[in-house]
């Protein structure tokens, strides 16, 4: 029993969002470098019946002020009625320019913007009926599949520490050495059994090196890596043939369906994608554009709740991708723990995904964060789905402020990788393929 009556509407009356801003190490990808901090929105929205809901999303300053434009349209709204809340988030971008702003530094792109601006109302919409029906988000997903959700280990190349700041914990990684001792450490703390090394940043020669290296270190755990599309197509079929045997699926070698579709055909593992289908216009087989499905260009999906409109349309994601056939993996970004939530009911609600999902959390400074501490941990490399009402976990307001208060600090209102690497390598081009 809920306090709650039956057919009671709970209607948007206020709708907050706070960028905030949290520590990040200095991460090498194909694209650059990440900043000192990465940046992020909370969205709380609050009903006429006083219960909040919680969703987190990009931070960039052209998603904030597309979120900000969005609110404005919500005040008024009945929370389970999300099918209008895409309709009025639609609505509040008509004409506008809706490049940029996706968070991803230049790696994704196609994403549909409405989807990725609804998105955080949506989960805070769902944070709200789980407190009303006292049921956790999962069971609004149609119940969870499984009590924990298992991550994989994201392994990044990176600098010892930004320059001219202190070394940072992790220590450098830019050979396989060091990487593996990052795998150990990682999987030391965390219990990963699966890993993901983000590629891209050197020669494949040396990159195949690091992931033999790891084969050899963790020979019982699956392995993949994902340069985001720097390699041509000659490389990227060089690379997989190299890699026979060792990778669980080799991640968006190449730009584009048609190219990930020439790679796809000569080799052995398949290939997977959060670059190339981001958007439920890129699956289905009539052209255009290029069909995902029909040219066999992947295999798995990784679905990314943020760009995907939500956890209601990512299970649309999750049962388009069983009928076609396609494997279902999960991608991320650096994100907080509003995020780590949702992912975690979405994966325990989701009975096709048969991969580790990915998540940035190990890069965290475990003190920053907007949730009240405990609420989600790792045990084995997997979190146990929360089973409180909604997302189950609450805001901690004063967390919050602070990291609010760093963001208005920190000077990054955009990510941008490249021009951070820039700063310390100027002929830096990172135009695909690099290799
Ligand atoms: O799988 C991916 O493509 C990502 O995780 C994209 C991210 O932006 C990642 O490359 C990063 O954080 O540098
Ligand atoms: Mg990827």
């Amino acid at each position: 029993m809920t306090e709650h009556e039956s057919g009671e509407q709970h209607k948007i009356e206020d709708v907050r969002i706070t960028p905030v801003a949290f520590h990040d190490p200095p991460l090498l990808n194909t694209v650059g470098v990440h900043e000192p901090f990465a940046v992020r929105s909370i969205i709380e929205i609050v009903t006429d019946s006083g219960i909040s809901g919680l969703g987190e999303s990009y931070g960039d300053a052209a998603h904030l002020a597309r979120l900000r434009g969005a609110a404005t349209q919500l005040t008024g709204l009945d929370v389970w009625n999300t099918n209008e809340l895409e309709r009025r988030v639609g609505r509040s971008l008509s004409g506008e320019n809706t490049t940029g702003g996706h968070g991803m530094s230049g790696m994704v792109t196609g994403s549909d913007t409405r989807y990725r601006v609804a998105s955080p109302f949506e989960v805070a919409c769902l944070d709200i009926q789980g407190k009303v029906l006292g049921r956790p988000v999962s069971d609004l997903l149609g119940g969870a599949v499984r009590d924990r959700v298992d991550y994989s280990a994201y392994l990044f190349y990176k600098w010892q520490g930004h320059p001219g700041a202190e070394p940072d914990g992790w220590g450098p990684a830019l050979d396989p050495e060091q990487l593996v001792r990052q795998a150990t450490t990682m999987i030391g703390e965390y219990g990963f059994s699966a890993i993901k090394l983000k590629g891209g940043v050197f020669p494949p020669e040396e990159e195949i090196d690091a992931v033999l290296a790891l084969r050899q270190a963790f020979p019982g755990l699956p392995l993949r890596i994902d340069p985001n599309g720097a390699w041509s197509v000659p490389a990227s079929i060089e690379v997989g043939r190299r890699l026979e045997g060792v990778l669980e699926y080799l991640e968006d070698p190449t730009p584009g369906i048609e190219g990930m579709a020439e790679v796809a055909r000569e080799v052995p593992m398949p290939l997977a994608t959060n670059m190339c289908v981001v958007a439920f216009d890129h699956l289905p087989p009539p052209p255009p554009p290029p069909p995902a499905v029909a040219s066999d260009a992947v295999r798995i999906v990784l679905s990314d709740h943020h760009f995907w409109g939500g956890l209601g349309r990512s299970r649309l994601l999750a049962g388009l991708c069983d009928t076609f056939g396609l494997g279902l993996s999960m991608h991320s970004n650096s994100h907080l723990g509003i995020s780590l939530a949702a992912m975690t009911h979405l994966a325990a609600a989701t009975p096709s995904l048969g991969y580790a999902c990915d998540t940035h959390w190990p890069w965290k400074d475990p003190d920053e964060d907007v949730i009240a501490a405990g609420a989600l941990s790792f045990s084995g490399g997997a979190v146990a789905v929360p089973t409180a009402p909604g997302l189950g976990v609450e805001l901690d307001t004063d967390a919050l402020a602070r990291l609010h208060e760093q963001y208005l600090g920190c000077g990054i209102t955009e990510r941008d990788d490249t021009a951070y690497l820039r700063r310390f390598q100027p002929a830096f081009d990172p135009t695909p393929p690099r290799w």
